[in-house]
């Protein structure tokens, strides 16, 4: 028979039937890799070790792209195995995860796309709180922005990973669309805009040009923001899918965000030392008398090592004086040769060190 006979349904019939019977075969195999995976949690249990293995994910992944020779993508690989391994995870121990809340921020996205849906969130007010959860153990890890493409650094998270005794265990990088939204979809009758502070900033122009009547407020989070349209049809919300989602929100406009390509980056804090796997990135904070060429110094080991840079950031070092402490990531893990030899001449110029941790690089 020729196949492109028959109509629409009895030519998907038969091979609906074959995706149950996939299904079905796929299911056995979760079911045994879920097993396997309950195995691994009981040895761990017996020596009191961490669950949660980054590395080790990221290793399942990459081997998984490797071998993968389509039509799946390989970002749709990543994306299914982070929720098998975030469902096999939580057989483990389900992790709890603490991030800027309520319900419908980005980082609550961010931790989803990190560790998988397979998770308890501690929806925290600020980013204090965050890091002051996982330091008292009431969550295993927590999500903070760090640098966002339009604005820049998150200084508060900057200060926080300074004085903390937290490392950073993994990043994650999520593009940032912002839309303006209201309950009805229309703008009559609104007076306010809210969102946070960092939103209103990136989106400074077009406000200014779209919507210069409407006072701007600086609130908590922008899902606040949309909590707060959601109950009074005085207040537009600038945020994202999420939270739209989350309140049930329309859009009077898409996409408000003066740069289409913004993005944040956030990474993942908690007491987790991950080990090399040879796509790494390692986070440090230093600084240096102040004298002419220090800077310059500072920077000579990576050069004569040939470790790349990948970020350089300053921030007042907030004791009164012109003294600034310096955010550098650098590629690969500290334990890697070369960069081991460049940070053991770090530390003998740098006045200050700090290593905050080294983790699988976000491509
Ligand atoms: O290999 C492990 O250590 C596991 O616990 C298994 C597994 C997985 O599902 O593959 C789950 C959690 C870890 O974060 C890493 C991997």
């Amino acid at each position: 028979m020729n196949s492109k006979v028959g109509t629409e349904e009895q030519r998907l019939g038969p091979i609906r039937d074959q995706i149950d019977a996939l299904d079905v075969q796929i299911l056995a195999l979760l079911t045994q890799r879920a097993q396997a995976a309950q195995e691994v949690g009981h040895i761990k249990g017996g020596f009191s070790s961490p669950v949660f293995r980054p590395e080790r994910e990221r290793q399942v992944v990459a081997r998984l792209q490797d071998i993968n020779q389509g039509p799946l993508l390989s970002d749709g690989i990543a994306a299914i195995w982070r929720e098998v391994m975030s469902a096999c995870r939580a057989l483990e121990a389900r992790q709890t995860i603490a991030y800027l809340g309520p319900i419908g921020t980005f980082s609550e996205q961010a931790a989803q796309t990190y560790f998988g849906h397979s998770i308890l969130g501690l929806h925290c007010n600020s980013l204090d709180e965050v890091f002051k959860a996982v330091e008292k153990g009431a969550a295993q890890f927590g999500v903070v922005p760090v640098e966002n493409s339009s604005e820049g650094a998150i200084s508060r998270t900057l200060d926080l990973l300074l004085d903390s005794s937290m490392r950073i265990s993994g990043e994650v990088v999520l593009p940032i669309h912002h839309h303006l939204l209201t309950k009805t979809g229309k703008i009559d009758g609104v007076t306010t805009v809210c969102a946070h502070a960092q939103a209103l900033a990136q989106c400074q122009q077009w406000l200014s040009q779209h919507a210069p009547h409407l006072k701007r407020q600086a609130v908590s989070s922008n899902a606040e923001a949309a909590r707060m349209a959601a109950s009074d049809s005085s207040v537009a919300a600038i945020a994202g899918d999420p939270a739209q989602l989350a309140y049930e929100l329309q859009q009077v406009a898409t996409q408000v965000q003066d740069d289409p390509h913004n993005r944040t980056r956030f990474v993942v804090i908690g007491n987790y030392a991950c080990q090399a796997t040879g796509q790494d990135q390692t986070s440090l904070v230093l600084s240096v008398d102040n004298q002419p060429g220090a800077v310059y110094r500072l920077l000579e080991p990576l050069a004569k090592h040939g470790v790349s840079m990948n970020r350089f950031e300053s921030r007042p070092a907030r004791k009164g004086t012109w003294e600034y402490h310096f955010y550098i990531d650098v590629a690969g893990h500290a334990e890697d040769v070369k960069v081991a030899k460049a940070l053991e001449e770090l530390k003998t110029i740098a006045a200050f060190y700090k290593n905050l941790g080294s983790y699988p690089h976000s491509a």
